[in-house]
């Protein structure tokens, strides 16, 4: 079985405070993206066999392991995993892998297992992968809404800067914190093609880490890109395009100094 394991983008995130174990409360929109990491799956007798990454460690494996000692162990399963994606670059690779192989475990091997709390346990972002399509989330990413996009010509831009999440947390302060994200304004201009009303937070804290990442940004928008911002904790950006080949031709420029890739979010049947 394969199945494609979608990137995603957020389309703005506030940070609206800090909570008393420390994690950041957050208001967002994300956008899985038409592009991702593939997963080829089959079933085994027993076990858990695994290609790919940080063997046991791996989000897909840990996955894995989770469904299975749920259910039961009806039986094993063998996962390839195809990295497409950039690590660390804030478009939820490891999770969407995560989220993959728990929906293709629930295929194989049907059982009563609450699939939203192993995704959550295994991170904030892997319960809108269940999902896919676009959501509105609040929380740390767990409390979703589905949401209808129009449909837009995606460019994702990865510096090579890798931005640990935790890292980029810690770096965020009270004055970084922001108020709720205008939704309605922010899908309403995206249908008309304008300027969303969004930010995202971690931005300030990454460019202090990195002041060099506004001057990714400012390229991005120097190639007529709408909505520039950097996706999740980074120190991935992405901005949308006029039409297909204004999104071709902007990719094949920022491919030469780093990942770049063009996709679609939005409208029906883009998204997995
Ligand atoms: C920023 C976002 C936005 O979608 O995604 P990415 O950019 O990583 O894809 C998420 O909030 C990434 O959440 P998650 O995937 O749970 O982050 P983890 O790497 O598990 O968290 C690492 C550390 O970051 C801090 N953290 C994380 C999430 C949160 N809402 N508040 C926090 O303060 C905590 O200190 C945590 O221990
Ligand atoms: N399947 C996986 N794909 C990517 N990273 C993984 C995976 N499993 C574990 N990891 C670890 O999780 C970290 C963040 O993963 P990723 O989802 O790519 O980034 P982000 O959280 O910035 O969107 C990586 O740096 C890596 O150490």
């Amino acid at each position: 079985m394969e199945r494609l394991a979608p990137g995603k983008v957020n389309l703005g995130l506030s940070l609206l405070g800090r909570r008393p174990d420390g994690y950041h409360e957050l208001h967002t929109l994300f956008a899985a993206l038409s592009f991702g990491d593939r997963l080829f799956l089959e079933p085994l007798p027993q076990g858990i066999e695994f290609r790919g990454r940080y063997g046991k460690q791996n989000l897909a494996y840990r996955a894995a392991a989770l469904y299975l000692e749920a259910a039961g162990w009806p039986g094993g399963v063998r996962i390839v995993l195809e990295k497409a994606l950039p690590e660390g670059a804030g478009l939820g690779g490891g999770s969407s892998d995560a989220a993959q192989v728990l929906l293709a475990l629930r295929a194989l091997y049907p059982a009563e297992v609450d699939l939203f709390s192993l995704a959550l346990a295994l991170g904030a972002d892997v319960p809108f992968f269940l999902l896919g399509g676009a959501a509105e989330a609040r929380g740390i990413g767990e409390r979703l809404r589905p949401l209808a996009l129009p449909p837009l010509w995606v460019v994702v831009y990865a510096p090579g800067v890798r931005l640990p999440t935790p890292r980029v947390y810690a770096e965020a302060k009270p004055h970084d914190y922001a108020p709720e994200l205008p939704v309605e304004a922010i899908l309403e201009a995206l249908r008309r093609g304008e300027e969303p009303p969004y930010w995202n937070s971690l931005e300030g804290p990454a460019f202090r880490l990195y002041p060099e990442l506004k001057e990714v940004k400012a390229r991005l928008r120097a190639l007529g890109l709408r909505g520039v911002l950097m996706s999740g904790s980074g120190s991935a950006f992405f901005g949308f395009a006029e039409d297909e080949a204004h999104a071709q031709r902007t990719a094949k420029a920022l491919a030469l100094s780093g990942y770049a890739r063009y996709g679609r979010i939005g409208g029906e049947g883009a998204t997995p």
